[in-house]
């Protein structure tokens, strides 16, 4: 497959490099002047655990090719769109005129009515998927990361169209396994729920890596997503169909604390997705936040920790978010 990676983030660049390694065609589509701002290659260094459970490490410099035009007559077959919710709007709107024949797989998380948030791109192109791997870009530019053995993909309710089982396949050939959901729209919104947990706790701590090992964080931070469940509720997702995702919430914590502490304090591609996420000022985290609070507080769901959390995430009239004033100090 012809295949391009929309932007040079850190899950564009993970399954760009599964991708062609599994024989595909790989480019990245990056902003006008910014190839040469990325250089020519790629440093990763990543924990595959396709092939072995506690990961295989791989440190490599990756040739990538990059192009800072589209035009619709391309002949891509696959375009792979990952990008912070936050960011969606303004990439689909770039996309939709420029999409072509490619199938576009939609590839990240999202908080609205999937069918709105690709905006004008053709719903009948669209695939939803979403990563199993996890990192960040370190200071020192390299992709620290760890990639999982399988992948989610998912459907709105109807089977797996041609074009979504082909793009499936080609995960397939690159060695990862498919985990099928076909109530795509509630998984989403128990996944973002369920980051909004995690970043909540995280950005009270500082950054997301600080929760490594943290038995006590994450157990407030597993509390602060066992508050987001009504929510969830609330908005129509049916839990009985997402019991694997809401397991950590509703267990008890002195279970799951303990263990998810262990985890990301002794198995390495555990440990390397959280502390990847070190940078303080992330945007990111702090959306994820945002929206999660202002759709509680539109529906009237109690969140006192997500809530407790906010002088960490809210906005200043400037646009900066308090927390950044407070570290200035
Ligand atoms: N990182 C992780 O560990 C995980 C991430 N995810 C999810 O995957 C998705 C992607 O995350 P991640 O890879 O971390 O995100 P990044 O912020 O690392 O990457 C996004 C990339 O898209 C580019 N981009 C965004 N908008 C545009 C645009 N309009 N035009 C051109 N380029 C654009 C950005 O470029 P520029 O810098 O120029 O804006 C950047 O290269 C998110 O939904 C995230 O929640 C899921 C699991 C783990
Ligand atoms: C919580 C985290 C950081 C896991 O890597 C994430 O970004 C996600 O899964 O959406």
């Amino acid at each position: 497959m012809k295949i391009l990676m929309f932007g040079r983030g850190v899950i564009a660049t993970i399954y760009g490099w599964v991708l062609q390694q599994a024989g595909h065609d790989v480019e990245f589509y990056v902003r006008p002047g910014r190839a040469a701002t990325y250089g020519d290659a790629v440093d990763l260094d990543l924990f595959d655990t396709r092939r072995r459970v506690w990961g295989q490490r791989v440190a490599e410099k990756w040739p990538v090719r990059y192009r800072e035009a589209l035009e619709p007559d391309h002949d891509f077959d696959l375009i792979v769109l990952s990008v912070p919710h936050h960011r969606l709007a303004e990439a689909t709107a770039f996309l939709a005129p420029r999409a072509g024949q490619a199938t576009v797989l939609i590839f990240g998380n999202l908080w609205t009515e999937p069918l709105a948030a690709i905006g004008a791109l053709p719903a009948d192109q669209i695939a939803w998927g979403f990563p199993q791997a996890g990192g960040g870009f370190g200071a020192d530019g390299v992709l620290h990361g760890a990639l999982l053995p399988s992948v989610v993909f998912g459907t709105l309710g109807q089977p797996p169209t041609d074009r979504e089982r082909a793009v499936r396949q080609a995960f397939r050939e690159a060695g990862l396994r498919i985990k099928e959901r076909p109530d795509f729209r509630g998984w989403l919104w128990v996944h973002f729920a369920s980051d909004a947990g995690m970043f909540s706790q995280g950005l009270r701590l500082g950054s997301l890596s600080q929760l490594a090992g943290a038995t006590g964080d994450l157990r407030e931070a597993l509390l602060a997503g066992r508050e987001l469940l009504p929510l969830l509720k609330a908005r129509g997702v049916d839990l009985r169909r997402h019991r694997g995702g809401v397991l950590p919430f509703r267990a008890p914590t002195w279970l799951t604390a303990p263990v998810l502490a262990w985890l990301t304090a002794h198995v390495a591609p555990a440990r390397v997705s959280l502390t990847a996420h070190s940078d303080p000022d992330a945007e990111e985290p702090r959306e994820v936040c945002r929206d999660t609070l202002a759709e509680a507080r539109r529906l009237g769901i109690s969140v006192p920790r997500l809530e407790a959390a906010e002088p960490h995430f809210a906005r200043e009239g400037t646009g900066r978010v308090l927390f950044s004033r407070v570290r200035a100090r």
